[in-house]
């Protein structure tokens, strides 16, 4: 019998391993099919992560995913726990979008060669500056280029059940390009994962894509409105999800 730290450890580095082998696997056939760095490498990372899930046991129930065929480019948000979340991520996502990540994304050899052939949008979270910069880029470009951007407004890993308070960089995103908003939610992962009590077993995720949420004829006045507005209706689904309903009254 392994002990748990020695478990969880071995389950992690494998996940991590599967990340770079498939990784350096993947990226010819993307040089090879699309050429080069595209939104289309997408469809073949996507299938390929989607996969994963065998490995660890780990169900995804996906509720709502026609919320996602709306006519053009939409902001799509939704929580971020783990690194664990791109195998979540690759489960639903539409064609022909985007993520927003961190810079340093880029620094992890052939998981950041995928990445960047996928087309990720790398930002500096360290300077608000060149953040806001890189975005209203995306916002200009996701209308010329038809393409969906995905968001985590929590802006970094957030493994606790309940949500961080929301980034604005979305919200202003979705205002400046007058496209709807999409919020996606997974339940928590508590149940099956928690790096600290050194938890990775199998499980079941629970996925809702939820309305989009209009933004025509919104100013950056109503940005403020706008991101909490989305913060509390995925605060009640995350609750819902993960079967907390006296938490979802109390927030209601
Ligand atoms: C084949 C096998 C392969 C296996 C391997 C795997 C391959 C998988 C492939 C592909 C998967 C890819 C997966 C990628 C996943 C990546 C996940 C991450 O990295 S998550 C971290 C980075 N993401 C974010 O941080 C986003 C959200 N952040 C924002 O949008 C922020 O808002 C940001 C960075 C723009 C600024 O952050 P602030 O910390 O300064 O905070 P604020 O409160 O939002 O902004 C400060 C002030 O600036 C204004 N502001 C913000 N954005 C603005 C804008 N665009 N225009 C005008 N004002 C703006 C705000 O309104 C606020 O001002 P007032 O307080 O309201 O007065
Ligand atoms: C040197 C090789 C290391 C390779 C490790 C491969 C691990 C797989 C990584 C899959 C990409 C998932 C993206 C992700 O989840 O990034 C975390 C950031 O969103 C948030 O960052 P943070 O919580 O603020 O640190």
């Amino acid at each position: 019998e392994l002990s748990p730290a020695v478990n969880f450890a071995l389950r992690i580095s494998f996940y991590c391993l599967l990340c770079v082998v498939s990784s350096a696997l993947t990226a010819p056939v993307c040089l090879l099919v699309n050429g080069g760095r595209t939104v289309k490498n997408m469809r073949i990372i996507k299938t390929v992560v989607k996969t994963f899930k065998y490995f660890f046991g780990l169900r995804f129930e996906v509720k709502g995913l026609e919320n996602f065929k709306v006519e053009g480019p939409a902001i799509i948000v939704s929580n971020h726990q783990s690194i664990l979340d791109m195998m979540g991520l690759m489960e639903v996502l539409p064609d022909d979008c985007v993520q927003v990540g961190k810079k340093e994304l880029m620094y992890t050899g052939s998981v950041g060669l995928i990445i960047y052939l996928g087309g990720v949008i790398f930002i500096n979270r360290k300077s608000t500056t060149s953040a806001k910069m890189v975005m209203a880029e995306v916002a200009k470009t996701m209308t010329t280029e038809n393409v969906k951007v995905w968001v985590y407004p929590e802006g970094t890993r957030n493994c606790t059940g309940d949500l961080l308070p929301f980034k604005k960089g979305a919200f202003h995103l979705a205002v400046q390009a007058q496209v709807p908003v999409i919020p996606v939610v997974y339940s928590s992962f508590t149940t099956f994962y928690n790096p600290k009590k050194n938890l990775f077993t199998s499980g079941k995720i629970k996925v809702e894509v939820l309305p989009p949420i209009e933004t025509k004829g919104l100013t950056s006045d109503d940005v403020s409105d706008l991101t909490d507005r989305c913060f509390r209706t995925m605060r009640e689904t995350l609750f819902r999800l993960s079967g907390h309903p006296s938490e979802a009254k109390e927030s209601s």
